[in-house]
């Protein structure tokens, strides 16, 4: 097949992981007979140097007129005290936005090989394969009114009933794919748009009568994570939520470094590693390319149908942890390989993943 695809590496070690991202695709494309038309364009930090935006119209035009959006990561430490209320995030916000994404997934997936690469105790987190359905356009980030002065700063968390409600759908989608059963987590007992939240899932859940729904609080979700990650399937959530959650949830799968996204239901989907530029580690080859090798699986799967050569990433991601490779960032015998070997060796594990695979 010919696919097109937006390549925005951004800041810090996006571009350093995007490119073993990229590699595997190549790979994938060569041995496959597949062509992916790759484009390079700026966003965040590099982008409000290079031209004043964080996100110039011409990325966003090339985006959409793409098949898919492979980003690497936004923002750096320098901008913080920038007057300029112009903000690496605020590209990717409005990335987003313009693409039209608003079901953000977060797979959390512990290989059984892998249970002991967490911080946590190897029987807590053995079993754990959770896919977080994180609500993306609107709530805490989005929604009106919003102000800064300097003696006030305003967000505004608000759910209207049809954000709810097809963010709802996507999730109870999802868990028909895997073990049908829905954790929504709100803040039902003092929010107000939490409450909202959970009459609407409840109604969606009426027509997924073969999905099981139960509701968290947040906060009591945030505990369970750690105490009881086996137990979940889909984890729906609002956007903040989300975020702070999926953040705590890459834990149980050995690092932040780990997690993939898809973010879907617009025009052009994105493909995002959930970690952000981690300025500590820029520059330096020692970054987990993994999340970023996983998305791309993730695009290979949900943006262009190629749902074997997706699984075969995943495998190959996997094969190298669990022979006992991995960078420095995960508890596996040998964490030594750097961001590129750490790539190189996906790509060598691909090869025989992908043969079988019809061209
Ligand atoms: N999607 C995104 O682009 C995104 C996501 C989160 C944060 N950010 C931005 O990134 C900047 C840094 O934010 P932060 O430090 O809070 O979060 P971060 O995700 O960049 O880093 C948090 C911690 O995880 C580690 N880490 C992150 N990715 C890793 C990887 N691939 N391999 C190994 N270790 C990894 C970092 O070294 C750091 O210790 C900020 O400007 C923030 O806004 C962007
Ligand atoms: C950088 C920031 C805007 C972003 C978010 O909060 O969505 C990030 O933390 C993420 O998880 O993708
Ligand atoms: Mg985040």
């Amino acid at each position: 097949m010919k696919a097109r695809i937006a390549v925005l590496p951004g800041d810090g070690i996006g571009p350093e992981v995007v490119r073993e991202a990229l590699g595997c695709l190549d790979r994938i494309a060569d041995l496959g007979g597949h062509t992916f038309v790759c484009q390079a364009l700026p966003v965040g930090g590099a982008a409000l140097d290079a031209c004043g935006d964080p996100l110039p119209a011409s990325t966003l035009e090339a985006c959409l007129a793409s098949d898919a959006v492979l980003l690497g990561a936004v923002g750096h430490p320098r901008f913080d005290a920038n007057p300029n209320p112009l903000k690496p995030e605020t590209g990717l916000l409005r990335l987003r936005a313009g693409l039209g994404v608003y079901a953000n997934l977060r797979p959390a997936f512990v290989h059984p090989m892998l249970a002991g690469a967490s911080p946590l105790r190897e029987e807590i987190v053995r079993g754990t394969d959770m896919m977080i359905v994180r609500e993306l356009a609107g709530g805490l980030y989005f929604a009106e009114p919003r102000s800064l002065t300097a003696e006030r700063g305003v967000n505004t968390l608000a759910y209207a009933r049809f954000e709810v409600e097809r963010i709802a759908r996507a999730a109870f989608e999802a868990a028909r794919g895997r073990r049908r059963r829905v954790t929504s987590v709100d803040k039902a007992n003092v929010l107000e748009s939490s409450q909202l939240w959970r009459t609407v899932v409840k109604e969606v859940a009426a027509d997924y009568p073969d999905v099981a729904l139960d509701h968290l609080y947040v906060d009591a979700c945030a505990m369970a994570i750690v105490t009881r990650p086996a137990s979940f399937d889909v984890i729906l959530t609002d956007n903040m939520f989300g975020d702070i959650l999926s953040d705590e949830a890459s834990v149980l799968t050995g690092g932040l470094g780990m997690l993939p996204s898809a973010s879907l239901g617009g025009a052009v989907a994105l493909f995002e590693p959930v970690h952000g530029s981690a300025p500590d580690l820029a520059g330096q080859d020692v970054a987990n390319p993994f999340g970023a090798i996983l998305s791309a699986a993730m695009l290979l799967r949900h943006a262009l149908g190629l749902a074997a050569e997706a699984a075969a990433l995943e495998a190959a991601v996997y094969d190298v942890l669990a022979s006992g490779r991995g960078t420095r960032d995960l508890a596996v015998p040998r964490a030594t390989l750097g961001t590129a070997e750490a790539g190189e060796a996906v790509r060598a594990a691909l090869v025989p993943r992908l043969q079988g695979i019809p061209a």
